[in-house]
């Protein structure tokens, strides 16, 4: 990952809309976020902020406008890799063990440098558990297992849709624990969370989104 440069602008988006039967689910939407910036997407329910996140990740194509990622027009290769998602769907194959899930991860969009499974797994709180079938773990524990994804993948851009849910209070801990040293080692996230979150840093950068 390249060191912070408070200037640059990793992700951006510009006159961003998505049309669900001509229709705006959100948008016209405009942001940019720098290097070691983390916003939290605001807004009702329905007002469009997981579709924001499909949007950016490429799973769903825009109506208007563009996502630029390092300046660059969005395009599925340039975001493969420097994007990862956190849905309500966690991703993980069930019948596989959290360090299992890890390998599949690290496979599919690559390891960061220095990156150890057993090291990501001890810090999202599954010491003891890397071997069990994540189908046997808690909702939280499963939380935790798609969390410790984030420390394995070289993602610059993390767009996390609701993070903080089924987390007890330590986990929501972890959570912005994680967000932080992201952000200090030069990264950008995009946050939903219904609650209200604290982050250690103080005030996030909020983009808000009208139903
Ligand atoms: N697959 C779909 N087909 C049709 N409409 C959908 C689909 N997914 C979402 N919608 C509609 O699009 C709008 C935006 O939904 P979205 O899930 O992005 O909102 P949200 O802000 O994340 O909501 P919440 O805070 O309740 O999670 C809503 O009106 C929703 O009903």
């Amino acid at each position: 990952m390249p060191s912070a440069d408070p200037s640059a602008i990793i992700l951006e988006a510009r006159g961003l809309c998505f049309l669900r039967e001509d229709e705006p689910v959100f948008g016209p939407l405009d942001f940019a976020l720098r290097a070691g910036e983390i916003a939290l997407v605001e807004g009702d329910n329905g007002s469009g902020k997981t579709t924001l996140m499909r949007v950016l990740t490429g799973m769903l194509r825009p109506g208007e406008g563009e996502v630029r990622l390092d300046g660059a027009t969005f395009s599925l290769d340039t975001m493969a890799g420097a994007v990862v998602f956190l849905g309500h769907q966690l991703g993980l194959k069930l019948d596989l063990s959290p360090r299992e899930n890890l390998r599949v991860s690290s496979g599919l969009y690559g390891q960061r440098e220095g990156a150890d499974a057993d090291l990501a797994l001890a810090e999202v709180g599954l010491s003891g558990f890397e071997d069990e079938p994540v189908r046997r773990l808690s909702a939280g524990q499963k939380k935790r297992a798609a969390l410790a994804r984030l420390l394995i993948v070289p993602a610059r851009v993390w767009l996390l849709d609701e993070p903080y849910a089924n987390l007890d209070r330590e986990g929501i801990a972890l959570v912005n624990r994680l967000l932080e040293g992201h952000a200090q080692r030069g990264g950008a996230a995009l946050v939903t969370s219904h609650g209200a979150v604290r982050f250690a840093g103080g005030e996030p950068r909020r983009i808000r989104l009208h139903a």
